[in-house]
C-alpha cells in the first residue's frame, strides 16, 4: 500500500475511536452536552474571537483527556478485571487527568463568561 493511502486509511481508524468514545462512553456523551451548552453560549454572548478559540482549545482537550482515559481503563480491564492495587492507581491516575482539565475549564469559563454576563 501506498504511503498516502496508508496514511489516508489510518484517519479511518481514528475516526472510528472517536465514534466508539461518543457511542458508548457515557462520559464522552457528557462532555458532547457540555460543549454544546459552551457553544450556544458563545453565540448567545456573541464571545470574541479569542475566547471562541479558548473555548474550543478547552473542549478539544477535555475530549482528548476522556478519550484517553477510556483507552486506559480498557486495557486495565484486559490485563485484571481482579482487585489490584495497581490497577486501581492506573485508573485513579488517568480519571485524574480528565479532572484537572475539568476543573481548568470550570475556571477559564468563570473568567471568560462572567464579564459578558455582569459587564
Ligand atoms: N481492577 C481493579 N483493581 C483495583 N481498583 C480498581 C479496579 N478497577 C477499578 N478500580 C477502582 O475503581 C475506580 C473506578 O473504576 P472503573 O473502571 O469502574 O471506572 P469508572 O470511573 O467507573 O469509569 P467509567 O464510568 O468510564 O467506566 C478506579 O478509579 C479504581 O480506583
Amino acid at each position: 500500500m501506498n504511503p498516502f493511502k496508508k496514511h489516508l486509511n489510518s484517519y479511518k481508524y481514528s475516526v472510528n475511536g472517536i465514534w466508539l468514545a461518543f457511542r458508548y462512553e457515557a462520559n464522552m456523551r457528557f462532555h458532547l452536552a457540555a460543549a454544546l451548552i459552551v457553544i450556544l453560549l458563545n453565540f448567545q454572548l456573541h464571545v470574541s474571537k479569542i475566547d471562541w478559540i479558548t473555548t474550543l482549545i478547552l473542549i478539544g482537550l477535555a475530549w482528548m483527556a476522556e478519550i484517553f482515559n477510556t483507552a486506559i481503563e480498557k486495557l486495565a480491564d484486559r490485563v485484571t478485571k481482579e482487585q489490584d492495587p495497581l490497577i486501581g492507581k492506573v485508573k485513579d491516575l488517568s480519571s485524574g487527568g480528565v479532572l484537572i482539565i475539568c476543573i481548568f475549564a470550570v475556571v477559564c469559563a468563570v473568567i471568560i463568561y462572567l464579564p459578558y454576563l455582569v459587564g
